[in-house]
């Protein structure tokens, strides 16, 4: 470590994903394996880091992050409140697959009890890739952990040199290393020059601000997500129903509407304590309390802005605290 003893003491969890993975020849960027480096090849790559903190590695699992569940979250989002508690410990980042990326980063955004940095970064190149974009993207991620300005911002992703907030980011495109884009709430900042520039700053409540405690949870209330299409009917709702959930998020056409053949067992469903909460499956906008439907008579909970994936994870931890409808719609309007 060399390190100069001003900088700040930045941990690298790594969790797996493309950023971690190599693929058999230098072009090779589909077909590759994921999750192959460990955490200590990923930071001797990127000799420039110690320029900027005091990095120290750990490997908390290595998995490509379609395979990332509600055990890991609660294994990385206690460790993640165990190093920030910390006084040695002044940020952190975490190395990620790119699928799931967005919704970790929600999961954590609510979960973390700390006003201090906590930066998600990954890639969409295999480290082996030609302009692999994991070196500049770790280091990007690291200068922001360890920089005061990204202190009490929330958990931030850190991609192909802009920041974004956990709530509002979304992987856009299945393969360019441009895909990770707030598309109409807009990114926070940039990151150029060896500085991050903020812009903007999330409005909703976040880290050490919930109301979440996960520190003696063992796992998450299931809920599971049905997709709205035309020519809908119920049987995968019901399906889920049969299966156990304890909530359900109806992934809407448009505004959230509710089709006919699927309204009844979605009503059923409630009745049997089910929590339904009506999201969209369009990307962007609002579904609004007692707007494509009567909320309050059929009592269920409007999504508002959060995509389906993160409306999951809002209900999963909310049912955590309650299952009062009208609590967990104020939930819904404060997250
Ligand atoms: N670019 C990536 O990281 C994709 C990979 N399938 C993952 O999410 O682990």
């Amino acid at each position: 470590d060399t390190a100069a003893p001003h900088l700040a003491n930045v941990t690298i969890l790594a969790t797996g994903g493309t950023i971690a993975g190599s693929g058999s020849t230098s072009t090779t960027t589909i077909g590759y394996t994921a999750a192959t480096v460990g955490v200590n090849s990923l930071i001797q790559a990127v000799p420039e880091l110690n320029k900027v903190a005091h990095v120290t590695g750990e490997q908390v699992f290595q998995i490509a992050s379609e395979n990332m569940n509600n055990e890991y979250w609660l294994t990385l989002g206690k460790r993640v409140n165990e190093l920030l508690a910390r006084p040695d410990v002044d940020g952190i980042v975490i190395t990620h697959g790119t699928d799931t990326l967005e919704e970790t980063a929600y999961f954590l955004d609510l979960v973390v009890k700390s006003h201090k940095p906590v930066v998600l970064v990954g890639a969409m190149r295999p480290s082996t890739a030609l302009s692999a974009d994991g070196p500049i993207n770790l280091y990007n991620a690291v200068l922001l952990a360890a920089s005061h300005e990204a202190v009490g911002q929330g958990v931030l992703v850190a991609m192909n040199d802009q920041i974004h907030a956990a709530r509002d980011v979304s992987k856009t495109n299945t393969s360019t290393p441009d895909t990770f884009k707030t598309t109409e709430l807009g990114m926070l900042g940039y990151i150029q020059g060896n500085h991050p520039y903020f812009y903007h700053r999330a409005m909703r409540k976040h880290t050490a601000d919930t109301e979440f405690d996960i520190s003696k949870l063992q796992s998450l209330p299931q809920v599971d997500i049905v997709y709205g299409y035309a020519n809908m009917g119920p049987a995968a709702l019901n399906a889920f129903v049969a299966g156990g959930a304890k909530g359900i998020i109806h992934a809407g056409v448009g505004d959230g509407s509710l089709a006919n053949k699927v309204k009844p067992a979605l009503v059923a469903a409630r009745k049997q304590g089910v929590l339904i909460v009506r999201a969209s499956r369009v990307g962007q906008g609002i579904v609004a309390r007692n707007g494509e439907a009567n909320d309050d008579e059929l009592d269920f909970v409007a999504a508002d802005t959060l995509n389906p994936q993160k409306a999951r994870i809002l209900l999963m931890l909310a049912l955590t605290r309650t299952s009062d409808s009208k609590e967990i719609q104020r939930i819904f309007y404060t997250y």
